[in-house]
């Protein structure tokens, strides 16, 4: 053991940073782990070691600002460091890797050490991707689940049902959250609605939310602000509720994956977090979707209610349209303009507006606010009659964005390339994942303003020259790479349109000299 002198890194990272000789002292090598003591706090805190020879001196070491947040240190500080054993949950990982089945206290180590920032992101990406290629049974996944609830705050409201919906997510443009809610919330419903940011797509629904409001909030704060307005929508990832979630989909976001068990953990552990009793569930099916077939989507639909009877929560799954993007956007700023012009009463995209309506109409009919079968028109009157968007905006308002927003004050990125159709004819096939690799590669969605739109769908009639779709960027060079990746993965096609042009010497060996 020795005694060290704190330096707090400003980075958003986790873990210490020794000087080599220190660590050589302690006894430790880069990615192991150190305990750091402060005895006059009874503060014991597991952190996982980078060793430098120059940045600090021997004698003090480096805070990251995650570590930080449990030890609430300031520079100078002096604490005791020394050796910590090998976290158990690294051997339950490995476990899995071998595909073997984790019981529930294997699981909880796992998930602990994850929400503690004990596990390097290396351990935990090998978690993921363990999970990811041999499955989670669902006995694993209620392990899983119980243990994200465990490991965060659960909200406590003071009159049910509450309400919520989740879309696993997979099929781009999917804004429906930011009419849902409000539809439901204007209805008579509390919904605490917590989202993911993007993880396979170009913006998911925190990302978008964050262009009219701030999504960051304690438990407590959106426990008041759902009282207060009936609903919200906020970032999970800031909420300590489910902490353990976002830091597993910061490692599945650069791969585009979604591991099944770990999807169904990941929703399902945030709905019985927030109290929900009734959940409707949105799984898009389309060949380019995370679920691709109805039988597959029907299997996840039984998993998900399963998941839910075993938590007390009544879960109703839609099977909905995921080929094609929904509505006509792609990327934050376009999707919220998209959403917002329908609550201030255009009746376009005929498919945002109609998979919407059902949506919220399964929770009306679920909570008994409208009959079976009444339930589409009921939200129907919500929206139409402008009560959805003064939902909306008393929601925009609470959690302290500005209310008189208009779709228009949306704007996309300065800079602009409209890819126009080679032939006549009709368009036949959009593919999901392109597009959204090409909104990434535009910027989305760290830059709202970036993104796609669509000025035509799958099935319908365009002319020669006429505009297919449209990408924005906010920087010229990010434009550049996505147009590259427009013009190799080809997003939209056109029927009879070339899709690419093979040089008669292409099988050709190369000539012998
Ligand atoms: O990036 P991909 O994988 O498409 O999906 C992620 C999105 O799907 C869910 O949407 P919601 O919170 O139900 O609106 C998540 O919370 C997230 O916003
Ligand atoms: O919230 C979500 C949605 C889809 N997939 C996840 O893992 N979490």
């Amino acid at each position: 053991m020795v005694k060290l002198e704190s330096r707090i890194l400003d980075i958003d990272y986790q873990g210490v940073v020794l000087n080599i000789e220190d660590a050589r002292k302690i006894g430790v090598l880069d990615g192991d782990r150190v305990q750091i003591v402060r005895g006059d706090k009874g503060l014991f805190v597991q952190a996982f070691v980078v060793t430098t020879k120059t940045i600090l001196p021997p004698g003090i070491f480096g805070i990251y600002h995650k570590t930080n947040e449990r030890l609430n240190s300031k520079d100078g500080d002096t604490f005791e460091v020394r050796h910590a054993d090998r976290p158990g949950s690294i051997n339950f990982i490995k476990k899995k890797m071998d595909n073997e089945k984790l019981n529930a206290e294997e699981m909880k180590a796992i998930v602990t050490d994850i929400v503690d920032d004990i596990l390097s992101p290396g351990e935990i990406s090998a978690f993921i991707a363990a999970s990811y290629i041999n499955g989670l049974d669902m006995d694993e996944i209620e392990y899983l689940t119980r243990s994200m609830v465990q490991t965060g705050e659960s909200l406590d409201f003071s009159s049910h049902p509450i309400a919520d919906k989740h879309s696993i997510g997979g099929v781009p443009g999917n804004k429906i959250t930011l009419l849902i809610v409000p539809i439901i919330a204007a209805g008579g419903l509390k919904i605490p609605k917590t989202s993911s940011r993007a993880i396979t797509g170009a913006g998911g629904t925190a990302d978008l939310m964050e262009a009219l409001a701030p999504v960051e909030f304690s438990s407590t704060e959106v426990a008041r602000m759902t009282e207060k307005a009936g609903g919200v929508i906020v970032w999970g990832g800031a909420t300590n509720i489910a902490p353990a979630d976002d830091k597993i989909i910061l490692y599945e976001y650069p791969f585009k994956i979604d591991a099944r068990g770990q999807m169904l953990a990941s929703v399902m552990a945030k709905k019985i977090a927030v109290g929900a009793d009734l959940v409707v569930i949105d799984i898009p099916v389309g060949n380019e979707a995370k679920v691709t077939t109805p039988e597959e989507g029907r299997k996840l639909a039984r998993e998900f209610i399963e998941l839910g009877d075993r938590f007390g929560i009544r879960v109703e799954c839609a099977l909905t349209y995921g080929e094609s993007p929904v509505g006509h956007c792609i990327g934050v700023n376009l999707e919220v303009r998209e959403a917002l012009s329908v609550l201030e009463g255009s009746d376009f995209p005929h498919s945002l507006i109609q998979k919407s309506l059902t949506l919220a109409g399964i929770v009306f009919e679920m909570a008994g606010k409208a009959q079976s079968g009444k339930g589409f028109e009921m939200a129907e009157e919500i929206l139409k009659s402008g009560k959805a968007l003064s939902k909306m905006k008393e929601i925009i308002a609470v959690q302290g964005g500005n209310s008189d927003v208009k779709s228009g004050d949306l704007k996309t990125g300065e800079f602009s390339f409209e890819v126009n159709a080679p032939e006549d004819g009709y368009v036949i096939d959009m593919k999901n994942k392109a597009l959204i690799s090409i909104a990434r590669m535009a910027g989305a969605p760290h830059d709202k303003g970036a993104g796609i739109y669509l000025h035509k769908k799958r099935g319908q009639r365009i002319e020669k020259g006429e505009p297919i779709y449209t990408i924005y960027a906010e920087r010229e060079w990010r434009l550049e790479k996505a147009i590259q990746e427009a013009r190799q993965l080809m997003p939209v096609l056109v029927e009879g349109m070339l899709i690419d042009r093979v040089p008669s010497d292409y099988w050709r060996p190369p000539m012998k000299q």
